[in-house]
């Protein structure tokens, strides 16, 4: 039988600035429903190949499919409809500050779609609903704790029905509490919308909590050193470099 399409295949992906390397022919596949993890020491190229598979940054070399469609060997115009399918959640949350929760949610579907204010105001409030923020409408970011605002952002980042996430360091700067809560949103959000997500990661509870796959990016090899899901490469990783990061993980979910 002939295997389905993957959701996202990354295709010989070489990520570089100028002469600067950062990665090397990463070639990995994401399958539709999977949570897949980009993990990795620390400026190994993480956000960058991120960038790379929303658009933000055209690789040195390769390609990234969706659903077999090419990504950046296409016409603009067809990069930028691809790119309506993806939600974005980035690090810093980027939130309006000067904007309510639900000016901040309904901002895309007021860029994007021809809906009415009403029919936004309601898709706004059940997108807040969703992330567990029924009756935040009216509050600042200011004014709700550093954990709602991460749940605001994701409400935002899925205000067009995204068919794919990607969460860049979702859970820094939370406390283990907040972060537990935001993987279980995460697995919740790709359950209700059975959405894919693509989320870069280094922590290691959050990792094991909501990881199906992964891909581990090694600095100093400038390439993928190993993939699959994080669970089994704690044991079976070729590279004790793998191995070493993910039992570090293994020790701390357990205490
Ligand atoms: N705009 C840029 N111009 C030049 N070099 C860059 C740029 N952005 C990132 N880099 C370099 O590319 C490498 C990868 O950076 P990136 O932020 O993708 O790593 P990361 O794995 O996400 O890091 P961290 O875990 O610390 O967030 C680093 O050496 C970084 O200094």
């Amino acid at each position: 039988m002939a295997e389905a399409t993957p959701r996202i295949a990354v295709r010989n992906l070489t990520l570089a600035f100028g002469t600067f390397v950062v990665q090397r022919d990463l070639d990995f596949a994401v399958a539709p429903d999977e949570v897949f993890v980009i993990m990795g020491d620390s400026g190994c190229g993480k956000s960058t190949l991120m960038r790379a598979m929303i658009g933000l940054l055209r690789p040195a070399k390769g390609d990234v499919l969706y659903d077999g469609q090419s990504f950046w060997g296409t016409s603009d115009e067809t990069r930028m409809r691809l790119n309506r399918r993806f939600g974005t959640l980035f690090q810093s949350g980027a939130l309006w500050s000067s904007m309510t929760l639900a000016e901040n949610v309904g901002l895309p579907l007021q860029q994007f779609t021809g809906l009415s204010p009403k029919q936004v105001a309601e898709i706004v409030t059940l997108k807040l609903a969703l992330v567990g923020l029924r009756g935040f409408e009216d509050y600042y970011p200011s004014e709700i704790s550093g954990g709602m605002r991460k749940r605001a952002g994701l409400a935002r980042a899925i205000a067009l029905d995204p068919d794919i996430l990607f969460l860049d360091e979702p859970s820094a700067g939370l406390d283990p509490l907040n972060s537990r809560r935001l993987d279980d949103l995460i697995l919740e959000l790709r359950d209700s919308m059975n959405a894919t997500v693509v989320v870069v990661s280094h922590e290691l509870a959050s990792i094991f909590a909501i990881a199906d796959n992964s891909v581990f990016l090694c600095a100093e090899a400038k390439a993928a050193i190993a993939h699959g899901n994080p669970r089994e490469l704690v044991e079976t990783a070729e590279s004790a470099k793998v191995r070493e990061f993910l039992k570090r993980g293994a020790t701390e979910v357990a205490a």
